[in-house]
């Protein structure tokens, strides 16, 4: 019988899923890395003191001095050929997810990625969608814990598009998941297949990105949720309260940000008799600066400077296919009713 491959080539895509996360410099050199740290910078979401005082620090201080700095350490880390780690393993998670839904036989769903800072921007897809006649949208911020700092300024910018359009789309929001079964199970499988190769160390610290402790005083459940994760985790790797603890990373500017911070925690660990540290940083979807830099340079030096034997940074999940398959049900599950209801029927 002859066939009319266009009649029987996939269905049109109905349903949008955005991948987000924080976003990059386009370029590790100084003036891509202060157009990026503007942005990120100048968000109310991000730093909340008044804009008289901040934007004279911020465009006096902060972009004069930084953006060098930062570029410097960006350079390390930048993968040859690629780009930023940060975007180049997004960039993979959203392939993955799309090539395994596909053989799922979900042939309705795009999946594209949407930086909040930098690009691809956040709008780049929903104007592409929305041009395809696409309602049906699910925005998934990276964030496994909630933040007012990180998640909320993803919707902000979902809504400020949505604030430009007369026909806006259906729209949901994974607004987290610390404490996702599918999620742990990545992270206890990428803790376990580390011990498999290596053996146990005498310590595991669980390093989360920190924010300002005037935040979660405010009532940012971001504080909450990393201890929900990491206890959950330990666990699920049995793991007795003395055999690991839970720090805060990457602090910014002069203020109290959550404590403990994370360099100072492994330098005590290595004066009080500590040698072998693993270190896992379960907050984050992908590595990045503040992973590949911050935690595996110069958290590691400052632990053998401080008298510890091995250092042992555990990447984060990344394109782990048993991270994948997590996320692939977190996306499922949130497209319950659009997929199997026929929401085309109602548009
Ligand atoms: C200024 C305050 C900051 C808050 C609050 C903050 C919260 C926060 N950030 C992440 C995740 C990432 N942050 C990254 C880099 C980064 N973060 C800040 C500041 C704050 N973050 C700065 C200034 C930078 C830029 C790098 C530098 O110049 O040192 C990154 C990595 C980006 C990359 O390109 O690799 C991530 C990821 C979370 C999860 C969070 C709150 C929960
Ligand atoms: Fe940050
Ligand atoms: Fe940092």
């Amino acid at each position: 019988m002859a066939t009319d491959l266009s009649q029987t080539s996939a269905p049109p895509r109905r349903i949008g899923v955005l991948l987000c996360n924080l976003g990059t410099p386009d370029s590790p050199e100084p003036a891509a890395v202060r157009r990026y740290l503007a942005e990120f910078l100048g968000d109310r979401r991000v730093v909340e003191l008044p804009r008289l005082l901040w934007k004279p620090i911020l465009h006096g201080i902060v972009l004069v001095r930084r953006p060098k700095e930062s570029a410097q350490k960006y350079r390390k880390v930048w993968i040859e050929g690629e780009g930023s780690p940060l975007l180049v393993y997004t960039q993979r998670q959203a392939t993955m997810l799309r090539g395994w839904l596909g053989e799922a036989g979900v042939s309705d769903v795009d999946v594209q990625v949407g930086m909040r800072y930098g690009q691809p921007g956040i709008t780049t897809a929903l104007e592409q969608w929305q041009r395809q006649g696409i309602a049906h949208m699910l925005v998934v911020p990276l964030y496994p814990q909630y933040s007012g700092t990180t998640t909320a300024s993803v919707v902000d910018a979902v809504n400020a598009w949505c604030g430009r359009q007369r026909n806006i789309p259906a729209l949901r929001i994974v607004r987290d998941y610390a404490t996702d079964a599918g999620y742990l199970r990545a992270l206890e499988h990428s803790v376990t297949r580390h011990w498999q190769k290596h053996g146990r160390p005498d310590h595991l610290v669980l390093s989360f990105h920190g924010i300002p402790q005037r935040n979660v005083a405010l009532g940012d459940p971001y504080a909450q949720q990393c201890l929900q994760t990491a206890g959950l985790l330990a666990q699920r790797l049995n793991l007795a309260p003395t055999q690991y603890s839970v720090t805060f990373q990457s602090r910014f500017g002069p203020a109290k940000w959550l404590q403990p911070y994370t360099q100072p925690t492994v330098e005590a660990l290595a004066r009080n008799g500590i040698k072998t540290i693993d270190v896992l940083c379960p907050g984050f979807a992908s590595d990045c600066l503040e992973t590949l830099e911050e935690i595996n340079m110069e958290v590691r030096h400052a632990f053998l400077a401080n008298g510890g034997r091995e250092f042992r940074y555990i990447p984060c999940l990344n394109d782990d296919p048993v991270w994948i398959d997590a996320l692939r049900n977190i996306v499922l599950t949130n497209l319950a009713g659009w997929r199997t209801d026929g929401a085309s029927a109602h548009m």
